[in-house]
């Protein structure tokens, strides 16, 4: 299956300057899907260049007016797949990255070609209001990686605060600072192709609740283990009930009789489970869910649910 990653970012925050860096770096074959609004012409093609390693989608944006043809640009690349190690979409500033998701999750043909990795965002360290706003505060809440760019432009204060502020809509997010997008490219690369939770990360947070307009990050922890059986079921009923308004949900989860951790991850309503490293004593289950307007007593009442009662683990 092919990897592909999605850069978001707002308007001007560094997209490009990422690709150009990404591109240069790089001497895998990249198929590059750029997303470009520009001038609405809907008599034009809309694909108006195709070759290797470059497709153009302009006349509107990919995340509603042309996801058809978002679909059907994978279509093509599902038929001549082996030339291609991996496919970058580097989207419009103004994309809401869940119906670009969806376009491969749900076709089941382009799910068997391709597999969505990752979603890196460029935020403009020195645009933080602008960034925490409509389409800006989704592309935070997906992202998997943020390039907190134009860190020339503000000082340390109020860099730690942008910081704070994405933490508080994405408690998991890995940050990495940047000027002109330019970083530690090995580290950029293994965290962008593994898609993996930052576990160490993740097993830190404490229990919290925070809203940022009208998305809302909740953190919830359990000592106890838990049953695979009831963490499932409860991930999955969670994630049906709240349809797309469920943004993220990463979890590291303590198991009943399993020695290594049980990482959980989803998407809107897709979800992906996969053992991890070995647990530890004193180790804990995390869960962070974001989403709008959840309910964090029922979330809480769910994960408790999940629990094996001491008299349950003695009988095992
Ligand atoms: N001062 C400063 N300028 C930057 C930095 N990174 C990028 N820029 C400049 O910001 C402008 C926008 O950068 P782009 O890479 O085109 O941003 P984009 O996200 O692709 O923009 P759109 O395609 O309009 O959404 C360019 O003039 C860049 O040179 C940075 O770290 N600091």
């Amino acid at each position: 299956m092919i990897p592909v990653q999605l850069v978001t970012g707002f308007l001007g925050a560094g997209k490009t300057t990422y690709m150009n860096r990404l591109l240069a770096a790089t001497d895998e074959k990249i198929c590059l899907i750029v997303n470009e609004l520009g001038a609405i012409n809907i008599d034009e093609q809309l694909i108006v260049k195709m070759d290797q390693e470059q497709i153009e989608l302009s006349n509107g944006c990919i995340c509603c007016s042309i996801q058809n043809d978002l679909s059907k640009t994978f279509y093509q690349l599902a038929a001549k797949q082996e030339t291609f190690n991996r496919v970058i979409i580097e989207t419009t500033g103004v994309a809401d990255p869940a119906p670009i998701i969806q376009t491969i999750y749900y076709d089941e043909y382009l799910r068997q070609h391709f597999k969505m990795n990752a979603i890196l965002t460029v935020v403009d360290a020195s645009q933080m209001d602008r960034e925490l706003f409509k389409e800006g505060i989704h592309q935070i809440a997906y992202a998997d990686l943020i390039l907190l760019n134009k860190t020339d432009l503000v000082s340390s204060d109020e860099l730690d605060q942008a910081r704070r502020r994405i933490e508080q809509l994405n408690p998991t997010v890995r940050i990495v600072e940047t000027i002109q997008t330019e970083g530690d490219y090995e580290l950029l690369e293994n965290t962008f192709q593994l898609s993996r939770v930052d576990e160490q990360k993740l097993s830190q947070l404490t229990e919290t609740s925070e809203s940022v307009s009208s998305l809302r990050a909740i953190t919830l922890s359990a000592e106890r283990p838990l049953s695979r059986e009831r963490v499932t079921r409860y991930v999955r009923e969670v994630l049906m009930h709240y349809e797309d308004a469920m943004y993220r949900m990463k979890a590291i989860v303590r198991l009943q009789d399993e020695e290594c951790k049980f990482v959980i991850q989803a998407t809107n309503q897709l979800m992906g489970a996969t053992f991890a490293n070995e647990m530890h004593e004193g180790d804990r289950s995390v869960f962070v869910w974001i989403g709008k307007e959840l309910d964090q007593d029922a979330l809480a009442r769910g994960l408790k649910a999940c629990e094996v009662e001491q008299d349950e683990a003695y009988s095992s």
